[in-house]
């Protein structure tokens, strides 16, 4: 090879060389300034971020020293496309939406211009008040096209409101007073109440609002008097827990929308601080309120006050010229507050509303108002409550449930009690069905005020929810001893089903058992002192009954309502607290004694009715006063009994009536009317027991020893009856022929009687020999002679009037055997049972039955019923026990040794036909037993 080619060879390798590596360094310039523009745009999109894309497009210089520089560009159109991209989808639907949005949840007052609704009367619905309230118009400044949406913020149950102005409170006034203005506006008056304290003024807070404070809607507290305000908020937030939101419901608000109704105003506290926070206990009581308040309807509004408490409060900043911040809308947003209407217009608004509260505090309420709107509604699950009358306008209601078990009502005669009664009744009766509610009704008063929930014969209706209605029991107070045993009985009976289902309340029971009736039961008891009148085991037992009643019904849904005028009577309850301690629930009409504590005396300030309603055992903090409406005017309360009679359930029974002053008539009686031929051992009814049911007093009248009955008593009337009332009821039970009577008529006083009665039973089929004092002797003995010879094929009865007007007779002697008739009666008492051979016997006095029984044990009279006659003559034949019993008109003492350990109080039964005679003995008798009582 010459040696010029390889060198030209040689040069152009060298050239190449040359040429890539300057391509490659190249190249790597390239990327370099690549990288470099990156880097610088990079830098500018991180400060675009940092400043705020619209700021930056707007203040491009605060970003670059030279805003016109390509990097700068590129990053700025870069951001704003990144931002149009992300706000794109707000830009088009959100503004439109969120004013559609608060259109519908906001109706009203509660978004609406001022134009729209001020000056008028507000009818909100306060079960469901609207959430969000309008404050102003938003904007976000940063979004690419800032289109305005309505600024709103929760209030009343919802959230507390914080305001932070920049250190000048007062800027903040225009905003909380439109704040209120539309609250206040939107619902009734009276329903929004507002309390404001102002730490640096005395007077002229909120001043357009001021017109309120004449209606008490607005309380201006003093700067000094902070705690004065927080212990009224704090005393609210207590009642509410321990009285309004004892059931299922945590708060008003869910109770409200349960009931339809709200029963507790809307309390709204604004509190204007300095920016420096409250004193340390001030501070933990505006906390505890601020925890508790919203469940209670109490919502606080504070300006410049600093808080720890963040979790329920929703913040407004202020940030001058009438604009805000809110945690509602976030940063970005700025609120433009809206203008307050003008001083006047505003002032004139809260003047109406004012004096429309005033009107309606003033309108007198009736009996209807305490009504709902419709009947039986209401659940009886947790408790029973119901409006009894009206402050200022405002209901106020009484509560029985867990927490206020039993009443306690008290006032003199006249104040109204009985009045009371019927309004609590009936606005009960009208809110509960008689599946969730039960009355049993005692009036010992004399007089008939309970007497009108039963049917009369002027108007047949009756209260649908009352069982049991006892009116004219003044003298019987064994029947207040009854419905206490039947309460006692009815409340075991529904522990041990409780027991069933492992639990321990009716509340719980109605969970577990959702389809069974267990009805919440109140049983009210009117001059309940009558219970206590004597030192006897009538008292005894009460106090007993009462106790355990008072005590455990509390869990079982049995309510006592215990009304008295006597302060004695009440006083007597104050000596045994482990009952009185269960009436936490106290009512005290208007010169009421002691139905308060001690120190409490509000009822003596009272005006006429009205009543103290207390559900604090009757401490002073817990009285409400209630203006009480006229309920037993006409068309008050019965006017709601027959519309509550008209809806009563088919087959609904009408209230068992106990009327003490009037005697049970026998062909009324169920057991009576029941009775058949079917029935087993034959039963003789005496009378009627006094107990709940209305039981007859009966007697078994079986094959063995001692199965006599002695009618003992000098009241012809009673014993008259009694006797009747056993043959009548006897026949009932036999086929003609398969019973035979021989009724003795030894007396000419009660011959009329004893014709009248043998001619029923011939009447009814039945064998009747009427034997007179000639006869008598001989009929024993042919008795006495037919046992000897063996059983009686049917059943005998000897029914004898006046045994002991024959004692001489009987006593006769017969010459040649030396034996009287009197040994034949005591044959037939002694053996005739067994034989099928029965007396029932009547004799005048108790000694006069040991006359007729002789030496012998007293073991042949088997049961008896004794009128007139005193405890103590009557031991020997109660099996030697001692008997506590006074005689009463019209009642008796009756005792069956083979099922009573000790006797009980009847009533003899008007066995119809003529109208019953005055009680009285006869005077041919009184002059006998008198010259007895001598010997
Ligand atoms: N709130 C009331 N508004 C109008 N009149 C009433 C009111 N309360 C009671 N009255 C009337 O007063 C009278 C006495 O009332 P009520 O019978 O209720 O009193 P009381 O305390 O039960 O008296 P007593 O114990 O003597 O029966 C009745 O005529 C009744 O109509």
């Amino acid at each position: 090879m010459k040696r010029s080619d390889r060198r030209r060879r040689i040069e152009s390798a060298f050239e190449h060389l040359r040429s890539s590596i300057s391509a490659a360094l190249g190249a790597a310039e390239n990327a370099h300034q690549r990288v470099l523009d990156t880097c610088a745009e990079q830098e500018h999109a991180l400060r675009i971020a940092q400043f705020g894309t619209a700021r930056a497009e707007r203040e491009p210089e605060q970003v670059t020293d030279d805003p016109a520089d390509r990097h700068f560009q590129v990053a700025l159109r870069r951001a704003l496309a990144e931002r149009d991209e992300t706000f794109r989808e707000w830009t088009e639907q959100g503004p439109p939406a969120l004013q559609e949005l608060v259109l519908g949840s906001s109706p009203g007052s509660a978004s609406g211009e001022f134009g729209d609704w001020l000056g008028t009367i507000g009818d909100g619905d306060t079960a469901h008040p609207p959430e969000l309230w309008r404050i102003g118009t938003a904007t976000v400044p940063d979004a690419p096209r800032s289109s305005a949406f309505p600024a709103v913020v929760p209030a009343l149950d919802f959230a507390h409101l914080r305001i932070t102005t920049d250190e000048v409170p007062d800027t903040a006034e225009p905003l909380v007073q439109n704040l209120l203005l539309r609250l206040l506006s939107h619902f009734p008056p009276g329903q929004v109440r507002i309390h404001s304290w102002d730490v640096a003024r005395l007077t002229g807070t909120l001043p357009d609002l001021h017109p309120l404070t004449s209606a008490d809607l607005l309380t201006a507290h003093d700067p000094t008097q902070l705690g004065e305000m927080l212990d009224v908020l704090s005393d609210h937030v207590k009642r509410i827990h321990r009285h309004a939101l004892l059931g299922e419901h945590t708060t008003v608000r869910e109770l409200a929308a349960a009931q339809g109704k709200r029963s507790e105003p809307w309390r709204i506290a604004v509190l204007f601080g300095n920016g420096q926070p409250l004193r340390e206990e001030q501070q933990q009581q505006l906390q505890r309120i601020a925890r508790n308040g919203l469940a209670c309807g109490i919502q606080l509004i504070t300006v410049d006050l600093p808080m720890t408490v963040n979790s329920t409060f929703e913040s407004i900043t202020l940030i001058g010229e009438n604009r805000a911040r809110t945690s509602m809308t976030g940063p970005e947003a700025v609120v433009a507050l809206d203008d307050p209407p003008s001083r006047g217009e505003a002032a004139k608004t809260c003047s109406k509303i004012a004096a429309e509260f005033e009107s309606r505090r003033a309108r007198v309420r009736t009996f209807d108002d305490l009504l709902p709107d419709e009947l039986w509604q209401c659940h009886s699950r947790s408790e029973l409550q119901a409006p009894v009358g009206f402050d200022e306008g405002e209901e106020v209601w009484v509560r029985l449930g867990d927490a206020s078990p039993h009443t306690l009502i008290g006032g003199p005669s006249g104040s109204g009690k009985t009045n009371f009664l019927y309004g609590m009744l009936g606005a009960m009766a009208a809110r509960y069905s008689p599946d969730e509610l039960e009355l049993y009704l005692l009036d010992f008063k004399e007089g008939v005020s309970f007497a009108q929930f039963t049917p009369g014969r002027r108007d047949p209706s009756w209260l649908p929810h009352a069982k049991l209605v006892g009116v004219n029991v003044n003298t019987d107070r064994e029947f207040g001893l009854a419905l206490l045993r039947f309460l006692a009985d009815e409340m075991r009976r529904r522990a041990d089903k409780a027991k069933e289902y492992e639990v321990t309340k009716l509340e719980e029971l109605r969970a577990e058992d959702p389809e069974g009736r267990w009805p919440r039961i109140v049983a009210v008891i009117d001059e309940f002192q009558y219970l206590f009148a004597d030192r006897d085991p009538v008292t005894a037992q009460a106090t007993k009954l009462l106790e355990d009643v008072a005590r455990r019904g509390r869990s079982q849904g049995i309510h006592l309502v215990l009304a008295s005028q006597d302060v004695s009577g009440i006083e007597a309850f104050w000596g045994k607290p482990a009952i009185f301690e269960q009436f936490i629930l106290r009512i005290a009409l208007p010169k009421a004694r002691r139905v308060l504590t001690e120190h409490n005396h509000a009822a003596m300030e009272l005006p006429r009715w009205h009543a103290v309603v207390n559900h604090e055992s009757g401490v002073k903090h817990g009285n409400e006063i209630a203006r009480i409406p006229d309920a037993t005017a006409r068309d008050t309360f019965h006017q709601l009994q027959h519309q509550l009679w008209e809806r009563r359930a088919a087959g609904s029974q009408p209230p068992r009536l106990f009327d003490g002053s009037n005697l049970p008539k026998l062909s009324s009686m169920a057991d009576y009317r029941t009775l058949t031929t079917s029935a087993g051992t034959p039963r003789a009814l005496l009378g009627q027991v006094i107990d709940v049911e209305g039981t007859a007093a009966a007697v078994r009248l079986s094959r063995s020893p001692g199965r006599n009955i002695a009618v003992i008593g000098s009241v012809r009337e009673d014993t008259t009856s009694a006797l009747g009332a056993a043959a009548l009821s006897l026949s009932r039970q036999h086929e003609p022929g398969k019973i035979r009577f021989t009724i003795g008529a030894l007396l000419d006083d009660v011959d009329a009687e004893a014709r009248a009665v043998a001619e029923d039973l011939r009447g009814r089929g039945h064998e009747v020999d009427v034997v007179g004092l000639d006869e008598v002797s001989a009929t024993l003995d042919g008795i006495a002679a037919g046992i000897a010879a063996g059983a009686a094929e049917v059943r005998h009865c000897v029914v004898l009037y006046a045994v002991d007007a024959a004692q001489t007779t009987l006593e006769r002697k017969d010459p040649v055997t030396r034996a009287c008739a009197l040994d034949s009666l005591r044959t037939i008492l002694k053996q005739g049972p067994e034989s099928r051979v029965h007396v029932i016997g009547w004799w005048r006095s108790v000694q006069r039955v040991k006359n007729t029984l002789g030496m012998g044990p007293v073991d042949d009279i088997g049961a008896w019923v004794a009128f007139d006659v005193h405890g103590q003559e009557l031991s020997t034949f109660a099996a030697g026990q001692p008997v506590n019993w006074s005689p009463r008109s019209r009642r008796g003492l009756f005792f069956d040794r083979s099922v009573h350990s000790r006797p009980e109080v009847v009533l003899p039964f008007d066995l119809g036909g003529a109208p019953p005679v005055p009680a009285q003995r006869t005077t041919e008798l009184a002059a006998e037993l008198w010259e007895e009582a001598g010997d």
